[in-house]
């Protein structure tokens, strides 16, 4: 013990003056002068660089050093030992000797897959319990035993260390699981990042961690192109991305962009609601093609002529005829409707310009035109110019953004969609977005395509500004070489050793570099660009989203590298697909693979039971995950006609001393239950740090408390009920005044503590 916590003394000391150093480095280069572009960019990007990994090695306090491996003594020597942890430190000595190792690091991987059947040339593990930074536990685990040496800190079972993990009381933030990665686990979270991998698993089975983990291990296993691409991963809610808020930076990681599908499109707030049956229609496939009609639609041509009134020509007339040839010809572009509009501006221009100059050049003898080119090019310029002419042409092909469209659709969808689901999806002006119109802007955002020929045009000029500039730069800093070596005489060899900017650069690649070096991380760059496309994505509770919104995430991934995580049991979502190849034919038919994990770490077996026999009503086949822990403890029901009264009693009795408790209730019953709660925490967004929260099903999704009461289960659909019993990690109760829909003989009778 005394040895292990002089150690971590050591690594502390040593994190700290890393820290130290990062945020003196932040510190120096602010103070930095120069006010020229160049001296202002590197100030601003050595600073924030400096600060985030200030940040991240803060992140890192708890817990720094979690474990140990002991590598077998062979006859050549062997022996030694490795310290694992959050990140790797190494010492300040010449060698850089590593202190610690990064849990992801191949070194690190015997600490999660090694076991007497195969020990991986480890002959012990062991387990570091710390509290802030004092040692306080030690669990040694052996794995040779043919070795002799003992150590007295080896428990009687071997998953100890994990069976403590699972019984802490709960603190409404998910923790990471980077101390007891169990190997199932550790294979998903160190599997290529290349193509598609599906996760499924039933509740509590460590989807989510160890979808986190993933992130973090794929981070460090291929960060020169994911960092510049970023990580994505998508949540089912705001509730759900606070939850998991803290998991990568605990893992040294803040790299990453967390979302739901409802803010992936930028400058719009979902904060509107929909029914389920609005969601479902607005999240079905056939809305691309009926989006499309839309645009389609708003590509017209007059019926049979539109009469324009030009200031010096009198009366144009803009047939029908000329419209579908300029309409043909713009389609046949295949381009977005906003960038086919310039060709059927242009093709309309030059019909018009052609019908004025046979008008004007008329001769009356029947001879040829009168124009001369001069004339005709002056009446084409004229007509080009001219503001009556753009009003004409905009009237059939106008220029149209994707929140206006989707609003002009949604307000009556009738002819696009059957008319009970026009009726379903139909939106008041002004209404505020929804979680599932997002999918619907991004589809319109690429029917219409943004025409930003002019911002590029600004983008290129500065472009060809900063190569001009780092031409200048390279010049310079080419000229003082010279004059260095010159002064020094310099051997050549010395001199091939001194690598100038010139040397690894050119004027281009510099000025890219400069534009690279946006303040922002990929992530945010990535969270203000719709057209970003990541270099990986992660999907928890997967089996929720919509086609539409595949549709979406897929055009933000088109290396298609992908995991997808979910329990299509759980589908909460009338809007979800299927099965998982219904989800992934479409992009990738059949090259994908999936992996099972098969134990709940959550729920105690005597929930599991209960829960179990909720989905086994409807499908009598269903094998549900095996708990890893049983309590003892059977959960509770009371039946009621008062349910809010015996919530409250309920919650009175069981509300734990540490730890969480939730109220999960049909949303009809929060008004009153609110009422009855003291110091109960509801809402769209409940805090979950909060000891007590009160909750519906869907917002219980992927969420767990130490204790949980369930009200009135009949009132929920079958797989929200699954949900709602499946987030207690200790207790489980249940308050009923309908029939319940499942047996009770998992349950045992409940404790009436009403007054007599
Ligand atoms: N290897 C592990 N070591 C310690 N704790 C673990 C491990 N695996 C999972 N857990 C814990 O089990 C709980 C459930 O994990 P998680 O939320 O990831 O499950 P899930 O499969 O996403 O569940 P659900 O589908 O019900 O949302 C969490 O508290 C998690 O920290």
């Amino acid at each position: 013990m005394q040895r292990e916590q002089q150690f971590v003394d050591r690594l502390y000391v040593r994190l700290d003056e890393l820290r130290a150093e990062r945020e003196e480095n932040a510190r120096r280069a602010l103070a930095q002068l120069g006010n020229s572009r160049q001296a202002k960019l590197e100030r601003d990007i050595t600073a924030d660089e400096q600060a985030r990994s200030a940040a991240e090695l803060a992140g890192v306090e708890s817990g720094l050093c979690f474990g140990r491996i002991d590598h077998a003594r062979t006859e050549g020597g062997g022996g030694g030992h490795h310290h694992i942890g959050r990140i790797g430190i190494r010492a300040d000595d010449a060698a850089r000797t590593p202190l610690l190792i990064d849990w992801r690091a191949p070194v690190a991987r015997p600490f999660y897959l090694a076991t007497g059947h195969t020990p991986m040339g480890i002959r012990r593990r062991r387990h570091l319990t710390t509290e802030g930074r004092t040692v306080t536990e030690l669990h040694d685990e052996i794995l040779d035993l043919d070795d002799p040496t003992r150590t007295g800190f080896e428990g009687h079972n071997a998953d100890e260390v994990l069976l403590a993990a699972l019984n802490t009381a709960r603190t409404g933030r998910m923790g990471d699981i980077v101390q007891t990665i169990q190997a199932e686990q550790d294979r998903i979270i160190r599997a290529p990042h290349r193509g598609v991998m599906v996760v499924e698993g039933g509740p509590g089975t460590g989807k989510t961690a160890v979808a986190l983990h993933r992130a973090a291990y794929l981070l460090y296993a291929e960060r020169e192109l994911l960092a510049k691409r970023a990580v994505l991963i998508v949540g089912p809610n705001p509730a759900f991305l606070g939850y998991i808020g803290e998991v990568l930076p605990s893992l040294g990681e803040t790299g990453v962009l967390l979302s739901t599908i409802g803010e992936l499109y930028p400058g719009v707030h979902a904060t509107g609601t929909d029914t389920p049956a609005a969601a479902a229609v607005k999240g079905r496939a056939d809305m691309a093609g009926a989006l499309a009609a839309v645009v389609r639609d708003r590509q017209s041509v007059p019926d049979p002529v539109l009469e324009i009134d030009h200031d010096d020509y009198g009366t144009l007339y803009l047939e029908r005829a000329m419209a579908e040839d300029a309409r043909a010809r713009a389609r046949t572009t295949r381009l977005p409707h906003n960038l086919a509009r310039p060709y059927f501006v242009f093709a309309l221009i030059d019909a018009l310009t052609e019908q004025l100059v046979d008008r004007l050049g008329a001769d009356p003898f029947g001879g040829p035109n009168l124009l001369g080119p001069d004339d005709m090019a002056q009446i084409g310029k004229e007509i080009a110019t001219s503001s009556e002419v753009h009003a004409a042409i905009d009237s059939l092909w106008p220029p149209l953004s994707p929140q206006g469209l989707v609003a002009e659709f949604l307000q009556d969808p009738r002819g696009y969609v059957p008319d009970a689901d026009a009726e379903a999806i139909r939106r008041a002006p002004g209404a505020p977005w929804t979680e599932a119109d997002v999918p619907l802007l991004d589809e319109a955002a690429e029917l219409l395509g943004i025409d930003d020929s002019a911002e590029r045009a600004a983008k290129e000029a500065e472009r060809q500004q900063q190569i001009e500039y780092a031409q200048g730069v390279l010049d310079m800093s080419y000229a003082s070489r010279t004059y260095e070596f010159e002064d020094k005489e310099e051997s050549d060899e010395d001199a091939a050793e001194v690598l100038a900017a010139h040397d690894i650069i050119d004027a281009e690649r510099m000025a890219e570099r400069q534009e690279e070096a946006d303040h922002r991380t990929a992530a945010e760059r990535a969270a203000a660009d719709r057209t970003w496309a990541f270099g990986h994505i992660i999907v928890d509770e997967a089996q929720e989203l919509s086609p539409m919104a595949w549709r979406l995430l897929m055009r933000r991934i088109p290396t298609r590298s992908l995991t997808l995580v979910g329990d299509p049991a759980q589908t909460g979502s009338e809007a979800g697909v299927g099965t998982w190849a219904d989800i992934l034919t479409p992009y990738v038919e059949d090259r994908w693979e999936m992996v099972r994990l098969g134990v709940n770490y959550r729920t105690p077996a005597e929930i599991m039971d209960v829960a179990a026999d909720v989905l086994r009503a409807e499908s009598p086949g269903f094998e549900p995950p095996r708990s890893v822990r049983s309590t003892g403890v059977r959960p509770w029901v009371r039946r009621t006609d008062d349910l809010a009264g015996a919530v409250a009693e309920a919650v009175a009795r069981e509300l734990p001393e540490e730890g969480r408790l939730a109220v999960i209730a049909p949303r009809g019953l929060h008004a009153e239950l609110a009422e009855v709660l003291d110091g109960v925490i509801a809402g769209a967004a409940p805090d979950l740090t909060h000891q007590l929260v009160l909750l519906d099903a869907r917002q219980s999704k992927g969420l767990e408390f130490d204790k949980v009461v369930v009200v009135e289960p009949a009132a929920f659909r079958t797989s929200d009920l699954y949900v709602a019993l499946t987030r207690a990690t200790q207790g489980l109760g249940v308050v009923h005044s309908r029939e319940l829909p499942f047996a009770e003989d998992g349950l045992s009778v409940a404790v009436d503590c009403s007054p007599a």
